[in-house]
């Protein structure tokens, strides 16, 4: 699919990152050398803003006029003259007339008078103060306004003041979220450019998997990991492409693996990727493409393949992750939702980490780094405690369906003692 992205060779990405040695990688190179290797998308559609959430710009949204285009009041009140404050702020001007949020007030405004106004109201020619409501008392047509309550300028909004026409509101790259769909309506744009979407496909490979609707037998296992990934990937925004569970046959594989360089721009297998016998996975990656497999200092998650696959002249990026379901989800969002998101055009930043207590002794060997599936609970401090969701075995994945997150543990990090802080990646996000 990606025939026109040109993915550089591993070799070359592998060797900026510094000490490489593939059987023994930190979370952190492995972040680097993925980042330095994909590329993002070059085709770029114009789509309706309603289709346009959760996707990247593919050029800057640039202000097309002054937002808000007029001054305006920011209060329900009476717009006046601010030079004809006392200094105090006193003042008892007399209504000359009414302004409303899409009826403007186009009289004149003299020294001394004032101009009953709604929230939202264009400010009459000369005003540039509201007072609000609640802060008067009238007396007919007399607005008596206290000292103390009032200076120039007040209560008004600026032309402008929001954006300027001609400055960008969204720069490309942007994953646009719902405040961004907004935004573009709000200068009055039905569309937007966006990169195209991303295509991932992905497979199960494993003799021992059954699908659903199958029949279990003696020894099957009901794979999850597809419905894991297609869940994870259509969260992201991607296209998706289900190649199903495919048998450990090497004419299998290579077939299903050329599918993918024609159809899509990645693959994510998983299974396969460790040190068995009946893996031929390993075999046909290495065949067709430009492959790396590391063993990542990490728990859960330890065996991967990474590179690019070729068929022709379609090439597509290859993350071939650890069968174990919870190390499906991990390695995911270590490695491959970046990763994504990159060659979906946007620039990920860091995943902020919340620090909460560990409400127990958590056992954890240095030397490499631990995700382990949490909960909170909040505490009486007003902070937030973590008990980690019981057995962490990479089988579990009740253990992920169960938590709020992963406590990250960092590379050198040891047993942890109750009461210590450690960092939590939260599952859900507010947007
Ligand atoms: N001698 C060694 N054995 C293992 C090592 C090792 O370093 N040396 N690493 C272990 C780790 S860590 C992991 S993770 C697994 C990964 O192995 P594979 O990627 O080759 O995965 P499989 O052997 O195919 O499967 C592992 C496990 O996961 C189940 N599985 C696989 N696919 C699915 C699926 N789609 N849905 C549900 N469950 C799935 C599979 O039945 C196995 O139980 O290797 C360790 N061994
Ligand atoms: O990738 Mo394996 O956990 O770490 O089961």
């Amino acid at each position: 699919m990606s025939a026109s992205l040109t993915f550089p060779d591993l070799a070359a990405v592998v060797c900026c990152v510094g000490s490489y040695d593939p059987d023994a990688l930190r979370v952190d190179q492995v972040q680097d050398i993925i980042a330095c290797f994909v590329r993002s998308v070059r085709t770029a559609e114009r789509v309706d803003i309603r289709a346009a959430l959760g996707r990247v710009l593919a050029a800057d949204v640039i202000a097309p006029f002054d937002v808000p285009s007029h001054d305006n009041a920011g209060m329900d009140g009476y717009a006046l003259r601010g030079a004809d404050l006392a200094a105090g702020g006193a003042a008892a001007p007399t209504v000359v007339g009414k302004g409303l949020a899409g009826h403007a007030y186009t009289g004149a405004v003299p020294s001394g008078a004032c101009v009953r106004i709604m929230t939202g109201a264009v400010m009459p020619e000369g005003c540039d103060t509201v007072v609000p409501q609640e802060f008067v008392r009238l007396e007919g047509d007399v607005v008596h306004i206290p000292a103390g309550v009032l200076k120039p300028g007040d209560n008004a909004r600026q032309r402008g003041e929001d954006l300027r026409a001609g400055q960008p509101a969204l720069a490309v790259g942007k994953l646009l979220r719902p405040a961004d769909i907004g935004l573009v309506a709000s200068l009055g744009l039905p569309e937007v450019m966006v990169w195209r979407k991303l295509r991932v496909a992905f497979m199960s490979t494993g003799d021992e998997l059954r699908s659903l609707g199958e029949p279990p037998a003696q020894g099957s296992v009901y794979d999850s990991n597809r419905y894991t990934l297609w869940a994870m990937l259509t969260r992201l925004g991607c296209d998706v492409l289900d190649l199903g569970v495919v048998r450990d046959d090497p004419a299998l594989l290579e077939a299903a693996l050329r599918q993918v360089c024609e159809n899509a721009d990645a693959v994510i297998t998983s299974g396969g990727v460790s040190v068995g016998e009946a893996d031929h996975l390993r075999a046909v990656m290495a065949k067709l493409g430009d492959v790396a497999f590391w063993r990542i200092a990490m728990r859960p998650g330890r065996p991967m393949a990474f590179g690019r696959i070729a068929s022709g002249v379609h090439t597509a990026v290859l993350f071939g992750l650890p069968g174990n379901p919870v190390a499906v989800m991990v390695t995911f969002y270590a490695f491959v939702r970046e990763a994504l998101l990159r060659m979906m055009g946007a620039s990920p930043k860091p995943q902020p980490l919340l620090p909460v207590r560990a409400l127990h002794a958590i056992r954890k060997r240095p030397g490499r780094t631990e995700y382990q599936r949490a909960v909170l609970e909040a505490q009486a401090d007003g902070g937030w405690g973590a008990r980690t969701t019981g057995d962490q075995g990479s089988g579990i994945l009740r253990s992920m369906s169960a938590a709020h997150g992963l406590l990250v543990l960092p590379h050198d990090q040891g047993g942890i003692d109750a009461g210590k802080m450690v960092d939590f990646l939260p599952f859900e996000g507010l947007v």
